[in-house]
């Protein structure tokens, strides 16, 4: 049986993208990975770099070109042109459709069933915002292609998970954002895919942060843990869900917390974030959990200061992409358990997960 193939966008074209793409050269040769992006950029890339390697052109009629010469392999590249030529670290508005373009190839592309799943390299949101197109995040992009409310940001390092309830909003804008439907409908898909593609079928143990300094102390530094979260919380634990009680966010990252759980819930993307990235800069990988397709990523940015350098690290794409294939594997384990043991029977873990947020009152 061949391997699933996946799709790895190149990212922001002034970015580290297709940097980190060149530096993995050897290792996405002898993978079933399809590169998405312009072709000439990369070939200019890998001279920059000083990288020996052969891109070819695929198109969705064409196996993957394989070459026999192990120090010397094709790459496979869906071509997306650039509107205009690119100075690494420069970014450009005129290339931001060129960036748009190739996530809605990866993700028409697995649409079509051509790909497995997603890798994304990172781009810049603040450049396709210039260019006149509301954007914040692959995450909402991919939500908003597949018709998904409620996708889920995860982050996942070897020790530590972080998944958060709301992305790239305002931090203004954070505190109404946090409904009792959006809370539920976060934590379910962190159970339920959790379970699907990262314990191999364990129920997951959930740590939730409050919102506010310690967890609100009783209601004298904010409420909303007592008004809105503690009582979704009690609520999916009657329901079977291993979820704590909003926690202090300032003491649910100490060790033995995090050695007590198997995802961490922030609720709002700096609380979370700066966390993990702290923890393990260049290990993590990002995972947007409720898509019906698998999509992994970079826990960084265009880093623009090194673009051009290959001085940026790849360990993090190199992450993303083990993680993707671990994803597919784990989830043909679900479905083959699935399959063969019917008498499941806890409905809040069911699969294809109900992604329709609860009538429940915002
Ligand atoms: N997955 C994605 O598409 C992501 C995109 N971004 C976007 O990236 C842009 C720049 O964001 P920043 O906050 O500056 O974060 P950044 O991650 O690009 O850079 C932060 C610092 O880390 C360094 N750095 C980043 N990646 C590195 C790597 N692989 N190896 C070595 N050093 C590395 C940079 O040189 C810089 O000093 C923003 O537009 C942001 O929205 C940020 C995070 C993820
Ligand atoms: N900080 C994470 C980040 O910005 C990545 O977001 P996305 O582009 O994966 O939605």
């Amino acid at each position: 049986m061949t391997e699933p193939a996946f799709i790895l966008t190149t990212g922001e074209p002034a970015g580290i993208g297709p940097d980190l793409c060149v530096q993995l050269a050897l290792e996405l040769a002898n993978d079933n990975i399809v590169l998405c992006g312009d072709i000439d950029l990369l070939r200019e890339r890998a001279v920059a770099l000083g990288v020996d390697v052969e891109f070819c052109l695929f198109d969705d009629s064409q196996q993957r070109r394989k070459v026999s010469n192990k120090t010397n392999q094709a790459i496979a590249v869906k071509h997306i042109a650039l509107a205009t030529p690119v100075v690494p670290g420069q970014l450009d508005c005129r290339n931001a459709h060129y960036v748009l373009a190739m996530l809605t190839e990866a993700v028409t592309g697995c649409q079509r069933g051509d790909y497995a799943g997603i890798i994304t390299a990172p781009i810049h949101k603040g450049i396709i915002c210039d260019a006149g197109v509301a954007f914040s995040g692959h995450t909402e992009f991919f939500a908003e292609k597949l018709q998904v409310p409620c996708p889920v940001m995860l982050l996942a390092s070897a020790n530590l998970k972080v998944a958060l309830v709301t992305t790239h909003l305002p931090l203004r804008d954070v505190a109404s954002a946090i409904t009792p439907a959006r809370l539920r409908q976060t934590l379910k898909i962190i159970a339920e895919d959790g379970q699907r593609y990262l314990t191999n079928g364990r129920a997951l143990s959930i740590g939730v942060c409050g919102l506010n300094p310690h967890a609100g102390e009783s209601g004298h530094l904010g409420n909303e843990e007592i008004t809105v979260i503690n009582p979704v919380l009690a609520s999916l634990r009657a329901s079977g869900v291993n979820v704590s009680d909003a926690m202090p966010a300032d003491t649910i990252f100490a060790p033995h917390h995090v050695s007590q759980f198997d995802v961490i819930v922030a609720m709002y993307h700096d609380q979370g974030l700066a966390v993990i990235k702290s923890h393990d800069f260049g290990g993590c990988v990002n995972i947007t959990l409720g898509l019906p397709i698998i999509r992994t990523s970079v826990d960084h940015g265009t880093a623009l200061d090194l673009a051009g350098a290959g001085k940026a690290n790849p360990n993090s794409l190199r992450c993303a992409i083990a993680m993707a294939k671990q994803m597919v594997t784990n989830a043909q384990k679900d479905k083959a358990r699935n399959t063969t043991d019917n008498t499941t029977t806890n409905a809040s873990l069911s699969y294809p997960p109900d992604n329709q947020p609860t009538k429940e009152k915002d």
